[in-house]
């Protein structure tokens, strides 16, 4: 077989831009993103002045992954509020801007009580985006704290399954510090294990059709020095035919209560050979991933993308030609099926961790204490 274990990442130099930042120059409270869809080419940041500037940034991915979405929704509810735009209709425009990803509506609903129970005491306006920007600010550092917790949790995990350190793990989208408030969720373990010195491998899936994998993971592995391969989603298979493949680790947009875990398309084929290959599959998500309101996996909505972004690749300098603006890599005018997530069925999940600790088997009972666990009632 090929080299498999090509030249690892060597730029020790950690991402610099954050995700995401509040900032107050005088012209009045601005959120600045650093726009994931220019990476790895460029660290080009977008400053938003209002919510509809937000919607638009989330709904292009600009601002993405479940946690992050939570984080930006909060302090795009407190821009609203800050700037005196009406907060109710901003806070319904974040919260409908990407369906899959519970966390955003968690979020926007988080700065949005704190505003209005400010107000309802009595408070101004202006106090009431105070409010709502002290819940932003909260959940930003809870978030932070949460992703530090699980890495802890996973680590352990890996070393109760793979006695021995030299894990060869592979990922799928991106879950590092562009989807969180700290080192991320299933990519913080793998960090995690690469400090231990216990990472041999991280297998990076490109994830077509946006690559989340090959823009954002691997300019995050490189950048934290991780020895990483980029693979198309469709070499998976061969790696664990192989057995090159010790376990995976992916993040979530949401998980239902019975267990059922929605994330980026190609995840739930990932679980299946894992399955067949006794491989764990391994899910790294904080708390307010987890959705009680959301009995099972046929209950989750699963957001439909565009179909350009599958017939294109998106290339910033590519002439206009179809209707994304990228290279066409199919005839114009073709149909595209494109889900954003899929969902895995809990009896294929190895584990579900969170800040809270680990529940395996995952099973209803079990994602319900944890979220108990978190002072979050747990209701069907
Ligand atoms: C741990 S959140 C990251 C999660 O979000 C990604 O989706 P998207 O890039 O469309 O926001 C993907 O499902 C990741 O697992």
């Amino acid at each position: 077989m090929a080299d498999l274990y090509g030249q690892s990442g060597d730029d020790k130099r950690p991402t610099e831009v954050p995700a995401i930042r509040w900032e107050e120059p005088p012209e009045g409270p601005v959120l600045v993103l650093l726009d994931q869809t220019r990476l790895p080419a460029e660290e080009v940041e977008l400053v938003c002045t209002d919510a509809s500037a937000l919607v638009e940034a989330i709904g292009s991915l600009a601002v993405r992954g479940a946690p992050l979405l939570g984080i930006a929704g909060a302090y795009g509810v407190a821009l609203a509020a800050a700037r005196g735009f009406a907060v109710d209709e901003a806070a319904d425009a974040l919260a409908g801007a990407r369906p899959t990803a519970v966390n955003l509506s968690v979020g926007v609903r988080r700065a949005r009580d704190a505003y209005q129970a400010e107000v309802a005491k009595g408070g101004g306006p202006e106090q009431g985006a105070r409010a709502a920007l002290a819940a932003a600010r909260q959940l930003h550092r809870e978030d932070a704290e949460a992703s530090t917790r699980m890495a802890q949790h996973g680590l352990a995990l890996l070393g109760e399954l793979l006695p021995g350190g030299g894990h060869r793990i592979l990922t799928h989208c991106n879950t590092g510090a562009l989807v969180s408030g700290g080192e991320g969720t299933a990519f913080a373990v793998a960090l995690a294990a690469h400090r231990a010195g216990q990472l041999r491998r991280l297998w990076v899936d490109e994830t077509r059709p946006l690559l989340q994998g090959a823009r954002l993971t691997a300019y995050e592995a490189a950048r934290r020095g991780m020895a990483y391969t980029l693979l198309t989603d469709n070499a998976a298979g061969s790696l664990f035919a192989a057995g090159e493949v010790d376990a995976v680790l992916i993040g979530a947009d949401r998980i239902a209560a019975d267990g059922s875990v929605a994330n980026k398309v190609g995840s739930y084929p990932l679980a299946v050979l894992a399955r067949y290959h006794h491989v764990p599959f391994i899910v790294v998500a904080p708390v307010t991933t987890v959705d009680p309101h959301t009995p099972d996996g046929a209950s989750i909505e699963v957001e439909q993308r565009p179909g350009f972004e599958v017939t294109e690749m998106a290339a910033p300098q590519a002439p206009v030609s179809g209707a994304g603006g990228g290279i066409p890599v199919a005839p114009l005018g073709t149909q595209a099926y494109n889900p954003a997530f899929d969902v895995t069925p809990p009896e294929l999940v190895t584990a579900i961790v969170t800040e809270e600790g680990v529940v395996s088997p995952v099973t209803a009972d079990g994602l319900a204490e944890l979220c108990a666990r978190s002072g979050r009632a747990a209701t069907g």
